[in-house]
């Protein structure tokens, strides 16, 4: 008998395709602390949670059996993938199922703000029938900004037109033809904090979107805006929006989403110009019952072995091509993120080139990877080896894949080559004894780098007295330099340097190292 353990209040309904498998026993779980989990999640197969419950390292080590976790929704934030990945331990979401649902609480939100609705419902209940402290503002001919123009995004773009609202987006890496399809005019970030009178926010929670607002970016926005967060808590600085708040600059905030959750302690909740609901974006019947099915049937799969759609951090290809580029799908996946946080401009082009040994295998999952690498700071939640070919093609990014002999004196070398709108970068990589993955070149540049943690780059003129500066500001943080690599194709010309360091270098210290003699660009890496 296969055992699978439901967690967080699953939809029972959409279980179906689970109880109606005679070898799986299907049981429901109750609120758990980390300890239960890891005491009883010996015994399963299977996995299903919601936001609630941490699938942390711990339980993912305790469990003997588990070969795949289900999310019934589209953030896997609360699953810890690289542990799930290093145990052979299948991730699955179910990334479609409540778009709509968070699509229509973001509206409610929106309405709920304009007119203040639930500030009179609780006045009312006071039994105070105040007809005049409630006036609201119209949607009609206002400008909304959303920030992320994905699936839930789009869709609240479509229903934002309906309202007859002006909708301006900001999502670097959506192409014009996607956004004019949906006829919604994209501009830069600051444009929609200077134009908008409605922000909302629909991307991941990643690096680049933690606490992208904050004081600056509240400074920059019109007086009287109007703020929603249905995406996910701590894009928003609330400690920033709690001062903007009181002091009018916002209008007025909506949360269905904390940074830290359950939550019902922060300042915001005592300002009458602040609401919020606890995470209820993808709480309907449909939304649930959606990704219930969906999750369910996925789980099925995954236990018979079958080709898994939704995965989220192992490819879903056969056993026998895996088996030959296996050793380099991490190096493949590295490249692409590198280039992603090397690359500037809105990606219009992506090709693979495969030499030497690897010129002979199918290479197709590898160039996979390499888009996987690419997307994954981006998209993080949802990027996976089955959809990111699509997810690129979606954002109008083409994907080229070509073989070539030579490997430079490699026994085989993957390049990766990205084209934007601005620029174009080439980074190469390979195996040093079949496994220990090293960048050997980057715009035609040999180094040697191991591409993991935080690496420094450093573009800079070929001269005395920048090697020695940058160190020294690096290291007057404290910061350990682990590992350094300068290359150069001609004395005096163009070199890059390649600084792995133990801890990331901090935004203020990139800002001095960008003002070295001699330095050209810098930017912080982490792979
Ligand atoms: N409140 C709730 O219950 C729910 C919350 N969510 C959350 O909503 C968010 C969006 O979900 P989907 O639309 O399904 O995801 P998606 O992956 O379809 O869309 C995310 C979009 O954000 C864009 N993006 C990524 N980084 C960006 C950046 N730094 N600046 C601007 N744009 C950026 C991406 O290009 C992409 O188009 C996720 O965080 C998800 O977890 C989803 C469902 C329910
Ligand atoms: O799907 C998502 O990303 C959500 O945020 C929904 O979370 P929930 O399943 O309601 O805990």
């Amino acid at each position: 008998m296969l055992k699978v353990l439901v967690m967080d209040g699953v939809s029972e309904e959409g279980l179906v395709p689970l109880r109606r498998e005679e070898d799986i026993e299907v049981v429901i779980g109750q609120k758990m602390t980390e300890d239960d989990l890891v005491q009883v999640i010996p015994e399963y197969d299977a996995l299903i949670v919601r936001s609630a419950t941490k699938v942390t390292r711990r339980v993912v080590e305790a469990a003997q059996n588990l070969k795949v976790i289900g999310r019934a929704g589209v953030g896997v934030d609360n699953i810890d993938l690289e542990a799930a990945t290093t145990r052979g331990i299948l991730v699955v979401n179910a990334p479609d199922g409540n778009t709509i649902a968070a699509t229509e609480h973001t509206i409610a939100m929106m309405l709920a703000l304009a007119r203040n609705i639930p500030q009179a419902v609780a006045r009312l209940k006071e039994g105070v029938w105040d007809k005049k402290a409630f006036i609201g503002v119209e949607l009609r001919d206002k400008t909304l900004g959303i920030i992320g123009l994905g699936r839930i995004g789009s869709a609240v773009a479509k229903r934002a037109q309906a309202l007859e609202m002006n909708v301006i987006a900001y999502d670097p890496f959506i192409n014009e033809e996607k956004a004019a399809s949906l006829a919604v005019e994209l501009v830069a970030l600051e444009d929609v904090y200077r134009r908008s009178d409605f922000i909302t926010v629909h991307l991941p929670k990643t690096k680049e979107s933690y606490h992208m607002i904050g004081d600056e970016a509240f400074a920059l926005m019109k007086d009287g805006v109007r703020i929603i967060n249905c995406a996910r808590g701590g894009i928003i600085d609330e400690e920033a929006l709690y001062r903007a708040l009181v002091s009018g600059k916002v209008a007025g905030a909506a949360l269905d989403v904390f940074e830290k959750e359950p939550n019902t302690e922060s300042p915001l909740l005592s300002l009458p110009n602040f609401i919020a609901t606890p995470h209820l974006g993808a709480s309907t019947r449909e939304a649930q019952l959606n990704v219930a099915v969906d999750v369910s049937g996925e789980i099925v799969a995954a236990l018979r072995g079958k080709l898994v759609k939704n995965t989220v951090n192992i490819p879903s290809i056969s056993p026998q091509v895996l088996s030959a580029v296996r050793p380099y799908l991490g190096l493949a996946e590295k490249l692409g993120k590198l280039q992603a946080q090397l690359v500037t401009g809105r990606i219009r082009k992506i090709e693979v080139v495969y030499s030497g040994e690897l010129a002979r295998q199918e290479v197709s999952p590898l160039t996979t990877a390499v888009v996987k690498g690419l997307l994954d700071p981006i998209l993080q939640e949802t990027v996976n080896f089955v959809n990111a070919p699509v997810l690129a093609k979606n954002r109008g990014i083409q994907v080229f894949q070509a073989v070539d002999g030579e490997a430079e004196g490699y026994a085989s070398l993957i390049t990766v080559k990205v084209y934007s709108d601005k620029a174009e970068k080439s980074v190469a990589g390979t195996l040093f004894g079949k496994q220990d993955p090293r960048v050997v070149m980057i715009d035609g540049y040999r180094i040697d780098v191991d591409p993991s943690g935080h690496i420094l780059y450093v573009p800079h003129i070929d001269k005395p007295r920048i090697i020695g500066p940058v160190g020294l500001l690096i290291g007057k943080h404290d910061i350990n330099i682990a590992a350094m690599q300068v290359g150069r194709k001609e004395i005096g010309g163009k070199a890059i340097m390649m600084l792995s360091v133990d801890a990331p270098v901090p935004e203020e210290t990139l800002g001095e190292i960008a003002q070295v003699d001699g330095v050209l660009d810098v930017k912080m890496v982490h792979l």
